[in-house]
């Protein structure tokens, strides 16, 4: 069967069914392409995927996935479908990432003696830098699966903007307390922001940054670094318990040097107090000389990266990408969604107000190149001016035109009314809608809506990431 929307087909080897023994402090790694499922069954032991543990007998199904299961004890899983490759390892950072999940624990028993008040309450804050692929997203659900096993309720911040989206759609940052269990097919699992879930329903904050990198529109990005931070820090203030747990940042791919006032500007934001730098000796090195003297003092620990980490093809993240977007509106093998089909009047009298993320650095590394801006005008125009201070541009309705087809739109929580520029470009997102059509001379167009009835009055944002692809 053929999942609307989706494109997946159940597993077109079904027969094909293989075991795997899995000795003690060993992993299986396996691959699945973008069209195809592989499902795997604990049959005996016990195992973890990322932190996370399996339930014996019960079914796993992975999809579009590079992934792995480690053991401590050893295993015996049955994989039912052809991964596209798969092996097992007994060469694994889990011992290390293990001890520094005891060091945490520690600091956060020490906080949780404190009184509430005391600065001594804070939790362990704790940064995850490294080079793209180098395992950081995978860290971070390691981590905070083993502080939910511990009873503990970590509060995650994704500021990785380029990747699928944690609880949410690509082109996000978002921030969750976790205080359920993870979810093992889907890492960080789902919310109202991103898909269904059967687990407990994570709400996280979410805004829309809307483009690849940070460095693309840098002032914006730190803006919502700031929000972000205010948000996090006062909830953490209210919330004791997540307070004394405290903070697991995955941040975007760092090089070395380039990043480093957006290094220090996160840091600063989240009172951060620990970073750990993935597999990179030169950018532990920078981050250990640029944070030597910190007041208050920010530890700065290297960890190696797991040899399992493979870089991901262009083409392969495109295909999370699209699978994450295609999760919002229509679910997944789990749990099927009918989005409805709305239609969005350009001249509604509730008010329609369609803004676009600016980007501040063109292909060719200078000046703002935006794509919604008429053949002829004046890009300069728009560096200068609120506009341009806050990263996002006001759409006239005479510029909708196909172009916007096969985008995502963020619904954001400001009244299409009155909104400014800076509440726009600072603004959280309440949820998305896809453009499927639009109709220039009806002054409409067509979106798809993960929620019935009207689109609400609400200002909408246009991004450039993710890239426009084909839903239906
Ligand atoms: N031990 C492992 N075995 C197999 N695959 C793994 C392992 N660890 C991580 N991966 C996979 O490697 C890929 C890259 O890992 P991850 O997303 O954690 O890196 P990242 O540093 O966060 O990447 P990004 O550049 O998007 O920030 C992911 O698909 C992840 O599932």
């Amino acid at each position: 069967m053929a999942l609307p929307g989706l494109d997946l087909t159940e597993s077109s080897n079904s027969t094909s069914a293989f075991t795997r023994e899995l000795k003690p402090h060993n992993e299986f790694r396996f691959e699945v392409g973008p069209t195809s499922l592989i499902t795997i069954r604990l049959t005996a032991g016990t195992a973890e995927l990322f932190g996370t543990e399996l339930s014996k007998g019960l079914p796993y199904v992975f999809t579009c996935c590079k992934s792995a299961i480690y053991t401590w004890t050893g295993c015996t899983l049955s994989i039912d479908g052809t991964p596209l490759s798969e092996y097992t390892s007994d060469e694994t950072p889990m011992s290390t990432y293990l001890n520094l999940h005891v060091a945490l624990e520690k600091l956060r028993v020490a906080a949780s003696d404190c009184p509430p008040t005391a600065d001594g309450a804070k939790g362990p804050r704790l940064l995850l830098i490294g080079p793209p692929d180098a395992g950081k997203t995978t860290l971070c659900k390691i981590l905070t699966g083993y502080a939910i096993r511990q009873g503990r309720k970590p509060m995650v911040v994704s500021l990785d903007c380029g990747g699928e989206g944690v609880l949410s759609v690509p082109g996000t940052i978002s921030a969750a307390s976790f205080g359920s269990v993870m979810d093992v097919e889907d890492g960080f699992g789902s919310s109202p922001m991103s898909a269904p879930s059967a687990i407990p329903v994570k709400l996280p904050l979410v805004y829309y940054y809307g483009l690849e990198a940070p460095e693309s529109g840098i002032r914006r990005y730190k803006k919502l670094v700031t929000r972000m931070g205010v948000a996090v820090n006062s909830r953490l203030e209210e919330d004791i318990e997540s307070n004394n747990t405290g903070l697991i940042i995955d941040a975007p791919s760092f090089d070395s040097q380039t990043n480093a006032d957006l290094l220090s500007y996160i840091v600063a934001e989240f009172s951060i107090t620990a970073i750990a730098v993935l597999g990179s000796e030169r950018l532990y090195n920078t981050t250990l000389k640029a944070f030597a003297s910190a007041v208050p003092a920010v530890s700065v620990i290297k960890l190696p990266n797991s040899t399992g980490v493979v870089d991901r093809e262009p083409s392969f993240k495109k295909s999370c990408r699209d699978a994450a977007v295609k999760k919002y509106f229509f679910g997944d093998a789990k749990c099927t969604l009918s989005p409805y089909t709305v239609s969005l009047e350009f001249d509604s009298p509730a008010g329609f107000a369609p803004w676009e993320v600016v980007d501040a650095v063109g292909a060719d590394g200078r000046g703002t190149n935006i794509s919604f801006l008429p053949i002829g005008e004046d890009e300069t125009a728009l560096r200068g001016g609120e506009e341009g201070e806050n990263g996002v541009r006001r759409i006239e309705v005479a510029d909708i035109d196909s172009r916007f087809e096969n985008m995502v739109l963020a619904v954001l929580q400001v009244d299409a009314k009155d909104a400014g520029a800076k509440d726009v470009g600072e603004s959280a997102v309440m949820g998305f809608v896809y453009v499927q059509e639009v109709d220039e001379k009806a002054r409409r167009m067509k979106v798809l809506s993960p929620v019935p009835g009207r689109v609400p009055a609400k200002a909408l944002l246009a991004g450039k990431w993710p890239e426009g692809m084909f839903l239906t």
